[in-house]
């Protein structure tokens, strides 16, 4: 089964409603969409959030970086030499972590077409079935409970909350969270490195004081600040999870050997993949480090591929792929299904993606 082409298109859905973090506000996914062709007629799909806030990948960048770079190194390579292809990947171009992702989830249902199995059951096939969260946007405290209440009447038990553009009123969001929804809902918070060291440190005691049973915090510092980060994990109760600060297997290592995060949140967009998300999974395990698989805003062609890994690996404990249920449609024909916090896989060869709507080719 050999690469004859790829191709590159464009995918816009709507959100239900916006979504705002410390770091940016978005209405619909803009996606691309990486249509990988084959000799023997199998084709491949990959799906690409240009999350520039986050990986620095825009739009322009990453049909730039597959159309010059990745397209070159492996037209013409077989879909079984996969271990070959990744080296090709991971070397036809520094960074650019977006672009090689959707290209290795392109490649990994292909490979799993080429077995006639699905992805999740060559890679490990631990589960068959996972739940994930939702996230509560970042907006006054009384909306966000309002939210949080309708989440759960969706039937969501685990909301993550979204804070750190205001690190005193981020302690109301929390406080006026708590008090709508009671305590037996779980509630992890995400401050996307909205804050310094120090005043993390203040607004998570305080949250603690309160009694607010937070299960986790998410990235409460800026990624590249690994000191900072420890500092949170030694001087608060509440876990930490490092999420930006957590790209490469090698970051991994660092985190993982400063101990400057409880957790890691792995994402197929920052890891370039499921090749490399593997590697974190493997260093994960040997220290012990239970890991989260997160989305960026993506629909369900990328969004799937996740899910795939998290059913696979047993050290993902905790799931955060909530990118379809926030898209008011879903352009995909195929796939698992996701029935709100519910996640079932099928098993389709590859990722079982049938058919995407509304695709425009560049
Ligand atoms: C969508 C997912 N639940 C999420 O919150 N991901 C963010 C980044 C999303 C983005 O800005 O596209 C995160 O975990 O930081
Ligand atoms: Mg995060």
């Amino acid at each position: 089964m050999k690469i004859i082409d790829i191709k590159l298109g464009h995918i816009s859905v709507p959100l239900r409603t916006p979504f705002k973090t410390a770091l940016r506000t978005v209405n619909s996914v803009e996606d691309i969409i990486v249509r990988i062709e084959t000799d023997t007629g199998n084709v491949g799909y990959g799906e690409i959030p240009p999350t520039g806030v986050i990986t620095g990948d825009t739009t322009g960048a990453i049909i730039g970086a597959i159309e010059s770079h990745i397209k070159k190194a492996l037209i013409g390579m077989d879909i079984e030499n996969i271990e070959e292809i990744m080296d090709k990947l991971d070397k036809s171009i520094v960074g650019n972590t977006s672009a090689k992702a959707g290209v290795d989830i392109a490649i990994y249902d292909l490979y799993g077409q080429l077995y006639n199995a699905p992805v999740y059951k060559i890679l490990g096939g631990y589960r068959k079935e996972i739940i994930t969260d939702i996230t509560i946007s970042v907006n006054e405290p009384e909306e966000m409970a309002r939210d949080s209440i309708d989440a759960i009447n969706r039937g969501y038990r685990t909301l993550k909350i979204k804070v750190g553009n205001d690190a005193k009123k981020d302690i109301e969001r929390m406080k006026a969270i708590r008090e709508a929804v009671g305590y037996d809902v779980d509630l992890r918070i995400d401050a996307n490195q909205g804050w310094n060291y120090k005043e993390a440190i203040y607004t998570l005691r305080k949250m603690e004081d309160a009694g607010l049973n937070i299960e986790l915090v998410e990235q409460p510092v800026p990624g590249h600040d690994f000191e900072g980060l420890k500092m949170v994990t030694d001087n608060v109760s509440i876990p930490v999870m490092a999420d930006e600060s957590v790209f490469s297997p090698k970051d991994a290592i660092k985190i993982m050997e400063m101990r400057a995060a409880d957790y890691i949140n792995i994402k197929l967009m920052k890891t370039g993949g499921i090749h490399n998300a593997l590697k974190i999974c493997n260093i994960a395990e040997v220290y012990g480090v239970e890991c989260m698989i997160g989305c960026m805003l993506e629909a369900k062609v990328s969004v799937n591929a996740a899910v795939h890994l998290a059913a696979a690996k047993k050290i993902i404990t905790k799931i955060d792929l909530d990118g379809p249920v926030l898209c008011s449609e879903d352009p995909v024909d195929g796939g698992s299904v996701f029935n709100e916090s519910k996640i079932i896989l099928n098993d389709a060869p590859g990722f079982g993606i049938k058919d995407i709507q509304g695709i425009k080719y560049i």
